[in-house]
């Protein structure tokens, strides 16, 4: 069988899981390229192709894995049509987010080897941040490194490197510019083919640019779905693992983007700050917006300054957050225990 599977990631550490499931050999590993619902978008043999999960299994068992964009999974390859997804291979590193529509865990991103922190050296530079999103990279399995970005925008990089010294002890640090190209050639050194990167940031800290500068404008397609298979073409906006032309691989989901954002401190004040501002306004300071006299954001509810749509989702990311510093207080926690058993 001619699988080149190991260029996408594909180690020892998940061949080793297959050899006790796969009795028959008649399922091959895939990586998990997208995810849209009840389809998945899977790579193997360098050709990405559309899948489902076998129902069987997927769906009567409560305690199943689903698969998420960059997890190994076996597979029952059908030349006529999609194909079929058996198992979910154990997972060497995850980030996951609290989904509040279906109110269960949701698996963000799987298997990377690096998580890169990005921050950019204007305004955005907030050293608790970066603090904050370093502990939730060690925590996800995978090593993180912490990459400034927009150099070309400040004249002294030093005040920044004091401060970064009390807190990345033994991470990398890169300074770099995709506009001027400053520090690129480094980073692209530290890449290595067959690993897979995410990124950590706000908004605006110039992820995408990045992206783009690292792959020379000509990121490396993996190979269209093949024609045969699917009827006419299948178009994907944008593609959730994209592989450089070196072979490193980065996993870019819209689930990492809101990770970042409800695991800053003031990720939320600052994306709703208007929301924030109406609520200082209410009669009551722990006024909880729900059927207290004199409630700001009810009345401006009521009058439309303020639209439901973008209060729901004001909502619903704070949910998130509460149920990520939960998850972070428990870890901390286990980790003091562990401490103390070791001491
Ligand atoms: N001066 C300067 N501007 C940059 C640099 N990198 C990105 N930018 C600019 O910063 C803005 C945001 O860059 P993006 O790459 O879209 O940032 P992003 O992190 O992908 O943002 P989101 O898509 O919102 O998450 C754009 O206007 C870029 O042109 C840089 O190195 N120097
Ligand atoms: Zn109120």
């Amino acid at each position: 069988m001619i699988n080149n599977i190991e260029y996408y990631g594909f180690t020892d550490y998940f061949k080793n899981q297959i050899e006790s499931i796969n009795g028959d050999n008649s399922l091959i590993p895939a990586r998990v390229t997208q995810v849209h619902k009840e389809i998945y978008t899977i790579i193997y043999e360098n050709v990405e192709k559309r899948a489902r999960l076998k129902g069987s299994i997927f769906y009567n068992d409560k305690n199943v894995i689903y698969p998420a964009v960059g997890d190994f999974v076996l597979v029952k390859p059908n030349p006529y049509g999609e194909d079929i997804i058996y198992y979910v291979l154990d997972r060497k590193s995850k980030f996951s987010r609290f989904d509040s529509h279906y109110e269960k865990e949701q698996m963000v991103a799987a298997n990377f080897d690096h998580v890169f922190i990005i921050s950019s050296l204007n305004h955005d530079f907030n050293i608790k941040r970066i603090e904050r999103y370093l502990a939730i990279a060690w925590e996800s399995g995978a090593s993180p490194a912490i990459i400034l970005t927009k150099t070309d925008l400040v004249d002294d990089i030093q005040e920044y490197a004091f401060q970064l010294d009390d807190i990345a002890m033994g991470v990398p640090v890169f300074y770099l510019s995709s506009v001027t190209g400053e520090g690129i050639d480094e980073l692209k050194n530290y890449l290595k083919p067959r690993e897979t990167i995410v990124f950590l940031g706000s908004s605006g800290v110039g992820k995408s640019s990045l992206v783009n500068a690292l792959s020379g404008e000509e990121i490396m397609k993996v190979n269209d779905i093949r024609e045969e298979d699917s009827k006419g073409r299948h178009t994907t906006t944008h593609r959730e693992l994209i592989m450089l032309r070196n072979g490193t691989m980065i996993i870019d989901t819209p689930g990492m983007r809101e990770l970042s954002l409800w695991n800053t401190e003031d990720g939320l004040d600052t994306a709703f700050s208007e929301i924030e501002e109406l609520g200082r306004l209410c009669r009551f300071k722990d006024c909880s917006h729900n059927k207290e006299p004199g409630c700001r954001i009810k009345s401006a509810l009521a009058t439309g300054e303020l639209s439901h749509d973008r209060w729901d989702n004001y909502i619903k990311l704070q949910k998130e957050a509460k149920y990520a510093a939960k998850k972070e207080q428990l870890n901390i926690k286990k980790k003091e225990r562990l401490l103390k058993k070791k001491s």
